[in-house]
């Protein structure tokens, strides 16, 4: 008799979007590689939960509210024990995690620049005043507002396919997607251009996995040691202690990257603007010997630093 209940020795967590998908497929592939025991067939059990994101198609995220929308149903299902593991992209995780919980791996990371794309134009400079942009972003929209302010937004969402039908239908002239995405789901090819990171700086961790864990998980814990990338770790570390110093301001459009120099420092940038355009803050912190901990103080301090000069009026907006 087979039971497959009895083979499953680790249950992964995820959305059911084809992005999410393929992120959890990727991780269970390197769990595979990295350890026999969870090589055989069934060893690893990708459960699917759908998500308030996910079932909410029709308005801005932001218009939505709430944080974590995209990972509340799975935070409750990985510490209710029905799954192991959760893998997220870490855009979509908000900066304080659930009591019990730990973000031990995050992968290597993917590419971070947003990709534009449009039928008729290669960039944002080729648009005629009035064209119009579909994203559902609320910091997508606000940089290309700050940037072109002659240019009009639109919420907009949906997933590759949709998007494109209703580029090919002339609802709007350009959307966004992140190249990440893109890139994961083998249709890079969708992607006119990618913007520099100069003229949109991107989400907060855009192009990095993470994977949650229950902090008294030690067989799990062990297994995903394999899978962490640490400069990755401390890259994204440094962009959500940034966000967490800035957050009570949830629909203030934030971005943040911080990248490594090739002497080995680590530059941050961190922006917030106004959700019309009209108003830009940037800072920039430049951390020597990088590791969790100065990354962390160095991205609480440029949040902290946006936060004041920002003031109430700025964030609340
Ligand atoms: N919920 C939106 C979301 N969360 C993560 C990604 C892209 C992948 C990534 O940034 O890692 C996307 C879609 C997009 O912005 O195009």
């Amino acid at each position: 008799m087979t039971n497959t209940s009895d083979t499953v020795k680790l249950r992964i967590g995820t959305r059911g979007s084809p992005l999410a998908m393929a992120q959890a497929h990727e991780v269970r592939d390197k769990l595979a590689k990295a350890h026999p025991e969870l090589a055989a067939e069934g060893a690893i059990a990708i459960t699917v939960i759908t998500t308030t994101g996910d079932k909410i198609l029709d308005r801005a995220l932001s218009e939505i509210g709430g944080k974590g929308l995209f990972t509340k149903e799975i935070d409750d299902a990985l510490m209710g024990g029905e799954i192991d593991l959760a893998v997220h992209s870490m855009k979509d995780v908000p900066t304080v995690l659930p009591d019990g919980m730990i973000l031990p791996t995050i992968l290597p990371r993917e590419d971070v620049r947003d990709a534009f794309i449009s039928l008729k134009y290669k960039s944002f400079a080729e648009m005629p005043a009035g064209s119009v942009i579909g994203s559902a972003s609320l910091r997508r929209q606000a940089m290309i507002l700050n940037k072109y302010p002659d240019l009009k937004v639109v919420t907009f969402r949906g997933n590759v396919q949709t998007r494109l039908r209703k580029l090919e239908e002339g609802q709007v002239d350009a959307t966004l997607l992140a190249m990440a995405g893109l890139n994961r789901l083998n249709r890079p090819e969708v992607a006119t251009a990618a913007i520099a990171e100069d003229d949109m700086l991107p989400a907060v961790a855009q192009g990095a996995i993470g994977i949650t864990i229950r902090e008294t998980d030690n067989q799990t814990h062990n297994w995903l040691s394999a899978l962490n990338c640490p400069a990755s770790a401390i890259r994204v570390t440094a962009e959500r202690a940034a966000l967490r110093a800035l957050d009570g301001s949830c629909r203030t459009p934030i971005a943040a990257l911080a990248e490594y120099l090739p002497d080995g420092r680590m530059r941050l940038r961190v922006s917030i603007v106004r959700p019309d355009g009209s108003e830009r803050l940037d800072t920039e912190r430049m951390i020597d010997d990088p590791d969790l901990a100065n990354a962390a103080a160095a991205g609480t301090d440029a949040g902290n630093e946006l936060k004041e000069r920002g003031g109430s009026d700025f964030i609340s907006a």
